[in-house]
């Protein structure tokens, strides 16, 4: 026997003692879907366009060597990122790192033929794949209007665009035998004081329901929609807001809510809004991310936000509702150690909530025993959680905390 697993071994009998099935929790764990983000290993580069530059209100900070400067690299160095990751897997990917294969076509003419060697790369992994339309970083989009633009030939281009996306994610999904969740974000939105808030809003609306007015089994693709609150150059108005698309998901049911962790005021909490949702039997789609004062994006760490949001979803047994993504870009620290911490943390956070004793806590609540239901609560945070993280780890083949000393 391991030492890792005799170390399991005690742990669980800790465990155990207090009504939690280690074994139950690490099965869930192991089959859980997160989907990690692509864009952390090249700063949200691409493969469209070699000198692209980042825009739509969105900036990857910092300058740490080891960007990859072609495919290959970037390639060599997600597998490198993935291989840190233990559990099931998806990988989300944006539009702009498709592979033209030479032909000269635009966003708005982009199809699964430009995405065929990411499915074979996720079948040889045996990983999921979500999609991103990207509607930014494009001559289109210097505007800084996309789906809310007043000039129809802008407009009409992102909506093709958001059209041709939603068909990969279908491709995606029938290829793979799981569901793709294409998630649409705009960084539409105005710097300053803005007069009329209402137009933009109902010309949105209305490019929203061209692009999915096209009806796709929401077993290949499920479409979600993502709000902010301000970003750079809109932060004063922003069309796209949590309310615009909560009415938009509850009212027309051609998609679901995304909830990115960084675009809410700073104090908000997202994982205390999803009860709201469950509750009106919707599903949600979340980018967990680390807003540090603003939306930094921040790699994700175990903090308190994190594991908020993996309790809520476990509480309410929706883990097969709420799909786990992740999204920050931090180019100031090694990019392939980024990926890999901010998903390995969001899984922590995961095997945490799973490990806590949830029925009695809320049969503690429900006596009123508020007194017990926080001492309790308390005491559950110095279980030997670690040690059933490097059991999870060994069981993957994945390295534990050892990892980091192959760190350069
Ligand atoms: C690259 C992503 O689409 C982007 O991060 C988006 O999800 C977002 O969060 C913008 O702030
Ligand atoms: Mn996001």
């Amino acid at each position: 026997m391991s030492q890792t697993e005799k170390n399991y071994q005690a742990a669980r009998e800790l465990y155990a003692s207090i009504g939690v099935d280690t074994d139950k929790a690490l099965e869930t764990l192991k089959k859980t879907p997160i989907s990690v983000h692509c864009w952390q290993i090249d700063d949200l580069q691409g493969f469209e366009n070699p000198d692209a530059v980042l825009t739509g209100g969105i900036a990857a900070t910092g300058n740490a060597p080891g960007k990859p400067e072609s495919r290959e690299e970037y390639m060599a160095n997600l597998n490198q990122a993935l291989d840190l990751i233990p559990g099931a897997t998806k990988l989300a990917l944006h539009a702009i790192y498709l592979d033209k294969h030479g032909k000269d076509i635009d966003r708005d003419e982009i199809g699964p033929e430009e995405f065929s060697e990411w499915v074979d790369f996720a079948k040889s992994r045996n990983i999921g794949l979500d999609f991103n339309p990207t509607y930014f970083s494009h001559p289109m989009s210097d505007s800084g209007y996309t789906l809310t633009s007043r000039d129809e030939s802008v407009r009409e281009f992102w909506i093709n665009h958001g059209k041709c996306c939603r068909r990969i994610g279908e491709y995606f999904g029938k290829e793979l035998g799981q569901v793709c969740i294409t998630n649409h974000w705009i960084g539409d939105g105005n710097k300053d004081y803005t007069i009329d808030k209402l137009t933009p809003r109902l010309i949105l609306k209305d490019s929203l329901d061209q692009i999915f007015a096209e009806p796709i089994d929401p077993r290949y693709n499920i479409d979600s929609v993502e709000s902010k609150v301000f970003g750079l150059g809109s932060e004063s108005y922003v069309p796209g807001s949590h309310e615009f698309y909560t009415n938009y998901a509850l009212t027309k049911k051609n998609c679901i809510v995304c909830m990115d962790a960084g675009h809410f005021h700073p104090t908000e909490s997202i994982a205390a809004k999803f009860s709201s949702y469950l509750a009106f039997g919707q599903e949600l789609m979340l980018h967990v991310s680390r807003p540090v004062r603003w939306d930094s994006d921040h790699v994700v760490m175990l903090d308190d936000e994190t594991k908020a949001i993996m309790e809520e979803i476990v509480r309410y047994d929706a883990l097969d509702r709420i799909h786990i993504g992740t999204d920050y870009f931090d180019a100031s620290i090694n990019r392939i150690a980024a990926t890999a911490i901010g998903a390995r943390n969001a899984r922590k956070a995961l095997l945490l909530a799973l490990l806590q004793p949830t029925e009695e806590l809320i049969q503690i609540e429900r006596e009123g025993n508020l007194t017990k239901r926080l001492a309790y609560y308390e005491e559950l945070k110095a279980m030997p959680f670690g040690l059933v993280w490097e059991m999870f780890c060994e069981m993957e083949n994945v390295p534990g905390r050892t990892w980091i000393s192959e760190l350069k």
